[in-house]
């Protein structure tokens, strides 16, 4: 058994630039694991599909954007059943998690695990771990099966709970090794597929026959590399009815001001989608994008014009866009602005902007103003998953247990370019997804709110300085590029 743990990823080189970011595999430490036919070849269902098993070298790339002369670039693995399976039904003891904030579609990842281990897979037992990562150690476990989990998807949150922090690497690997469990799905953010590969490591360093694997989870749309979350459209379409009801109010009064705040911590994708997709907002301001109050070409100056020429006007407002202006007004120590995670708390931006533009016009009785603020953020993560999202959301479950049968592990499951995918932990947990500024969807939205861009001309080349560092490595996130 190899107990050399390497961090490093798997890669492999082929012709033209071709390189594929594999993932480990149990047999990578552990040598002459019996494999077992795929049970799907007999469920009627499945087997009558014709290449219904993934081709073992079958990639997906990165890029779909490329140059005749550029090379092939980045691949990730492509998920899905494969011929041999790594676990017999009876042996498998399988055990999921969710951790971090909530988001639309928890509960139908957590039921499609279930059904698709015991319908696809004829597994039997599968845990619920309770609240999060702590819940390995501090907490008993819930008995999830078909019959458990069938309703869940019509609700919001997590049947099995959530928390932040609490990540203790030896006791909850205790708890694997003590609980016989060989099957761990880890569904979370950045913070938790940050303490799945930790979890990963410590599993191969103990040399146990036990797959870990991660199921992206963020309403912030804040993980890199792949296509979107999960509940992101929800999330979206759950803004719509704060930014309506904004609008009607605005409307409705005379110099009516609606703001509406919505989540993202440090990236302002709910609030650009939902920008968009609303076409009634006239300012969005995001974590990523830097703005001024006072002053020629300052927000205030922007909101009276809007008022002037339009009678009203529709704010949205990420919850960490303007944070750094909050900060240097704020008394508050830094050591009371952590959640358990270690992630910064924010101060509400909605109401701090909300104060200044009455005080602004309040200063200028020539212009009264009616302002009324909407704080939507948890209705808008606590609702259940739309459609659309409960599909993505069963074959990015369905997906991860296929490659959890086959052995497959230190991965997590993620859509890249529309095909299901696994990709190994460091790329998912590297770095961060933002709104990209000097991208076109950003331009788009300034475009559709006709909102200054805030920028001064040295501070446009400065920030393209630093994006094209980044995307010169790889193509900025999908959902500013397309
Ligand atoms: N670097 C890390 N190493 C180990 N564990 C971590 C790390 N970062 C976070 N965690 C653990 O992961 C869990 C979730 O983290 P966090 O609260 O940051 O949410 P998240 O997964 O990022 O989700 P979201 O931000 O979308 O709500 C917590 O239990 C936390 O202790
Ligand atoms: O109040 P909680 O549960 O810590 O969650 C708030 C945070 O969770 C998120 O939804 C995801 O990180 C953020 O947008 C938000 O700041
Ligand atoms: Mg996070």
């Amino acid at each position: 058994m190899d107990n050399n743990i390497s961090c490093e990823m798997k890669v492999e080189t082929g012709d033209a630039g071709y390189v594929l970011e594999d993932v480990p595999h149990l047999s990578d430490y552990i040598p002459d694991l019996p494999t077992y036919p795929n049970p799907l070849r007999s469920n009627p269902a499945y087997s009558v599909v014709k290449q219904y098993f993934v081709d073992a070298d079958d990639t997906v790339p990165q890029k779909v954007v490329v140059h005749k002369d550029g090379p092939r670039g980045i691949h990730f693995r492509r998920a899905g059943p494969r011929q041999r399976v790594y676990f017999t039904p009876d042996e498998v003891h399988a055990a999921i998690v969710t951790c971090g904030g909530l988001c639309p579609g928890l509960n139908t990842v957590i039921r499609e695990i279930v059904c698709a281990l015991y319908h696809m897979y004829g597994v039997t037992k599968v845990l619920g771990i309770d609240g999060g990562y702590r819940g390995f150690y501090s907490k008993n476990t819930i008995t999830l099966t078909p019959k458990v989990v069938n309703d869940i998807h019509k609700r919001g949150g997590t049947i099995i709970g959530t928390s932040r922090g609490g990540h203790d690497k030896p006791k909850i690997v205790d708890s694997i090794q003590d609980r016989g469990i060989n099957q761990v799905y880890i569904i979370g953010g950045d913070g938790t597929q940050k303490g799945a590969a930790v979890i990963y490591q410590e599993v191969r360093r103990r040399g146990l026959k036990a797959v870990v694997a991660g199921i992206p989870k963020t309403i912030d749309n804040d993980i890199p590399v792949i296509d979107k979350s999960f509940g992101f459209d929800t999330a979206v379409e759950e803004a719509q009815r704060a930014i309506n009801a904004a609008h009607v109010e605005a409307e409705s009064a005379e110099n009516g001001i609606g703001v509406v705040k919505l989540m993202g911590r440090y990236s302002g994708f709910i609030a650009m989608y939902a920008t968009l997709a609303s076409r009634d907002v006239d300012l969005c301001l995001i974590p990523e994008s830097p703005f001024y109050l006072e002053g020629e070409g300052g927000l205030l100056e922007y909101v009276e014009k809007r008022l002037k020429d339009n009678g009203h006007m529709v704010i949205v407002v990420a919850e960490g866009a303007g944070q750094e202006l909050l900060a240097a007004e704020s008394l508050n120590s830094p050591t009371a602005q952590q959640d358990a995670s270690g992630n910064k708390l924010l101060q509400d931006v909605g109401l701090w902007i909300s104060d200044k533009i009455k005080r602004h016009f309040a200063r200028q009785t020539s212009m009264p103003i009616t302002l009324k603020y909407i704080d939507p953020t948890y209705m808008v993560r606590a609702v259940p998953s739309n459609a659309s999202d409960n599909v993505y959301c069963t074959l990015l479950a369905q997906s991860c247990v296929h490659g959890v049968m086959a052995g497959y592990t230190g991965f997590t499951s993620g859509l890249v370019n529309g095909r299901q995918t696994y990709i190994p932990f460091n790329r998912i947990t590297e770095k961060q997804n933002n709104v990209v500024i000097t991208d076109r969807m950003w331009a788009r939205l300034l475009s559709s709110t006709n909102q200054p861009s805030f920028l001064r001309p040295k501070e446009i080349i400065e920030v393209r300085k630093q994006e094209e560092l980044q995307t010169d490595e790889e193509n900025s996130a999908k959902t500013n590029d397309i």
